[in-house]
């Protein structure tokens, strides 16, 4: 068993008193059973909805349920997918009603209460966050059998047409390497005229630079590790020999006014080394910024992070690079990239990478699954209220378009349940 297997520690964990608000307010609404007051927090906690047998309950209770009945009612009543997508993820007072109804809570001791715990809990988050879309490359070039061109084609375009404002196109990396996006040139050529959105390229060298810029690429991006073994399984050399690559990249490009965004691999765990070190990825990531970057993207390749220890490795890269010039990538191999963007959110990133469908993986981080879903992350943004101007039910078809064609069910928790809802509403 490696050590990664296990989830790293979380002496790091960040201020959770607002935990203990949601105890305080849980017991003063709703009387424990007498067998509940043994009951440890934590427990209490995952076990919010236990005190339905209660007596001292069900006024509330019955207050709460019918609204609740009658917004599923008509939210189902709407006409379409989209109008039901934005119920469900933008109005608030539905969530907020289907919460509280769970847990039986007085609608009228509730606003302030929520309020109070909504500025403890959600206070640094971000009122807009850009969704940098990374299924074309990160997401497809993982896949066993090449995906034709112009699949690549429709799924970007489909992509734009969602509200996502950066899709990452493809790679210009070896053919020998990444046999999957051999095409780099053919798709940056189909999609010239796409407007609506930024396609950043990802270039290993200056080879990859010129060809991505004689492509037509209008920003790329450079991608160095924080684990010297998988810089040297995934681009063949040192950190210091990729920095310094890439430092030949970002003179080339500040020449031609390209924007260049940085990648950090392996930011908490590597597949072959294990724990990374944090003053090792803000290392890495001073470097890149140095050198010119104007975003530094911080992934977490094989999906080990937990908010444990993305919390000390964000510290230590925002003590030398802007919160604002930071991203983060997370693929959901151990489902924490939710908690992680989360996370992040309260720590003040604003720029999250995310795929289609959960597309993804790296062909060079054996068992590294998908990047966390869009679909998910915009599902999640919403119900904060976080604006993304990205159309979940237009996304969901884009989603719905690829895995058809690479013939399986999307990789999406959001996009499943959101399909359902559809199919069942259908039989009402
Ligand atoms: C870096 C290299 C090129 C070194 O590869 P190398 O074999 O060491 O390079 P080389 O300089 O010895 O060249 C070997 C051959 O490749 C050619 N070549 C050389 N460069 C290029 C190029 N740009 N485009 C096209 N061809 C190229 C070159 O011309 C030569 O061709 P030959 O003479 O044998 O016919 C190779 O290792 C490579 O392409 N690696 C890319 C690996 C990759 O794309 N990995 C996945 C992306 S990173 C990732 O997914 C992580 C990230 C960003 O998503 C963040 C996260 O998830 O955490």
């Amino acid at each position: 068993m490696s050590s990664l297997e296990e989830p790293l520690g979380l002496d790091k964990f960040p201020d959770m008193r607002g935990v203990d608000r949601f105890r305080r307010f849980s017991s003063s609404a709703c009387r424990p059973r007498s067998d509940e007051k043994e009951m440890s927090v934590e427990n209490r906690w995952s076990e919010g909805r236990s005190c339905s047998s209660s007596n001292s309950c069900n006024g509330e209770y019955t207050r709460e349920i019918f609204p609740r009945r009658r917004q599923t009612r008509e939210m189902f009543r709407g006409d379409s997918l989209n109008t039901r997508t934005k119920s469900l993820g933008r109005n608030r007072q539905v969530c907020d009603l289907w919460y509280f109804s769970d847990r039986q809570y007085s609608s009228q001791c509730c606003e302030d209460d929520v309020r109070d715990v909504k500025n403890k809990l959600l206070r640094g988050i971000p009122r807009f966050v850009k969704i940098v879309e990374v299924g074309p490359r990160d997401g497809l070039q993982n896949e066993k059998n090449i995906v034709p061109t112009s699949v690549k084609i429709e799924l970007i375009q489909r992509l734009v047409s969602s509200g996502l404002p950066v899709v990452e196109a493809t790679s210009f990396v070896s053919p020998k390497w990444v046999p999957q996006l051999a095409d780099a040139k053919d798709v940056m050529e189909a999609i010239r005229t796409v407007e609506g959105a930024r396609f950043p390229v990802l270039t290993p060298n200056l080879k990859g630079f010129e060809a991505a810029v004689a492509a037509g690429a209008k920003e790329v991006a450079i991608f160095a590790s924080a684990s010297e073994s998988f810089s040297k399984s995934n681009i063949n050399c040192s950190i210091e020999d990729s920095l310094s690559c890439y430092r030949d990249i970002a003179l080339a490009a500040g020449k031609l006014s390209i924007p260049v965004r940085g990648y950090i691999s392996c930011v908490v765990g590597c597949p072959v080394e294990g724990v990374v070190p944090p003053s090792k990825v803000a290392y890495v990531a001073k470097e890149l910024y140095d050198m010119g970057c104007f975003e530094i993207s911080l992934g977490d390749t094989i999906g080990v992070g937990t908010p444990g220890t993305v919390v000390p490795m964000l510290e230590a890269v925002m003590g030398v690079v802007p919160v604002e010039k930071l991203a983060v990538h997370f693929h959901d191999t151990y489902g924490q990239a939710l908690p992680n963007i989360l996370l992040s959110l309260q720590m003040g990133i604003s720029t999250v990478d995310s795929s289609v469908s959960g597309l993804g993986g790296c062909p060079y981080a054996k068992g590294a699954s998908g990047n966390v879903a869009t679909e998910d992350v915009v599902y999640m943004l919403n119900g904060l209220g976080v604006k993304t101007n990205v159309d979940l039910s237009k996304l969901m078809s884009a989603g719905e378009f690829i895995s058809k064609h690479l013939g399986r069910p999307s990789g999406s928790k959001t996009a499943i349940a959101l399909s359902r809802i559809t199919a069942d509403a259908s039989k009402i």
